[in-house]
């Protein structure tokens, strides 16, 4: 497809042979304003991007093995789909080249998310990271800061696959983050100090909210927010599909976006808001 007349965005995909970095690839070539110009992947360095893709035809993008040398032949934006261990190193790379980054890679810590703000304010770039870049999960988020306004009792059930590498989901992380900082009144529950058994069994604190994790087979991330009142209670659930569509088209709004503000911005809908 023919690029729009305009300088297009130029895009480096690392995780270009992952689950949505193929995808993300595909679109990146649809869309008239981005143009693919590097990609990083594991294992398979040296083959065509586009053909690692799934396009007909080679995108003349040879996947490196690192980011340092994508960035050789010249980009605007970093986006990465790799994993946790991998994430911080790419980020940092893009920066110290002047190049703004989405994340979409999940695992990084509240600290994580400090210091790569940070380095971004420092370069004057802006970064965009989403736990979760698909709209109706943006959506659970949404609701569910609305439903902290006026109940304080809340706990996070994050389901997901069992080879999954990190825990909590980046869903969840950012959920009880955004929590955290929204609700208004404090949490009933008994401190796990003053309770007999295991303190794990309360799950994870993320902010002040428990978090409990769930991996097994047949699910591919499913996240509930569960709110308590006496006597009744509210769930908001989102479930995620077999797809990674849904991922892709946030990704590439805030691939649009990230370029327009200074530092961190976390949510698809604080970086759509900027
Ligand atoms: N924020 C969001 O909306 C979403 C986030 N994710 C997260 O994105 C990440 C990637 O997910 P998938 O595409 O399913 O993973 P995947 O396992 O299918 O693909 C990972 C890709 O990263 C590459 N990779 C791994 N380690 C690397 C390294 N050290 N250096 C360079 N490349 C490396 C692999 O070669 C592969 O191309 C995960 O952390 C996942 O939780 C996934 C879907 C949506
Ligand atoms: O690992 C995955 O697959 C996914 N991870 C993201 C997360 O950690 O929240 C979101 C996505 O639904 C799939």
């Amino acid at each position: 497809m023919g690029k729009t007349e305009g300088t297009p965005l130029r895009v480096i995909v690392a995780g270009a042979s992952g689950w949505v970095g193929r995808e993300l690839i595909q679109a990146i070539h649809a869309a008239p304003d981005l143009v693919l110009t590097g990609a990083v992947a594991r294992g398979i360095c040296g083959q065509d991007a586009g053909t690692v893709a799934g396009l007909p035809d080679p995108l003349g993008v040879t996947i490196r093995a690192t980011v340092t040398e994508a960035l050789d032949a010249g980009a605007d934006v970093l986006v990465d789909y790799t994993k946790p261990q991998a994430v911080r190193a790419h980020v940092s790379a893009a920066l110290n080249a002047g190049v703004s980054a989405v994340i979409g890679t999940s695992g990084l810590t509240a600290q994580d998310y400090f210091e790569i703000d940070a380095m971004a304010r420092a370069r004057s770039l802006g970064v965009a990271a989403a736990g979760n870049f698909s709209v109706t999960a943006m959506l659970l988020k949404r609701f569910s800061l609305m439903a902290a306004q006026y109940v304080g009792d809340v706990e996070i059930i994050d389901y997901a696959g069992p080879q999954k590498p990190d825990v909590p989901s980046g869903t969840a992380r950012e959920l009880a983050e955004a929590l955290d900082n929204a609700r208004q009144l404090p949490p009933t529950a008994k401190p796990v100090a003053d309770i007999l058994g295991p303190q794990e069994a309360r799950g994870a604190v993320i902010g002040s909210v428990p978090v409990h994790s769930v991996r097994l087979p047949s699910y591919v991330l499913s996240c509930e927010t569960h709110f308590g009142l006496a006597g009744e209670r509210l769930t908001i659930r989102h479930d995620a599909g077999t797809s990674a569509a849904p991922y892709v088209a946030g990704t590439l709004l805030a691939i649009r976006k990230v370029r327009s503000f200074f530092g961190l911005r976390r949510g698809l809908d604080g970086i759509l808001d900027a």
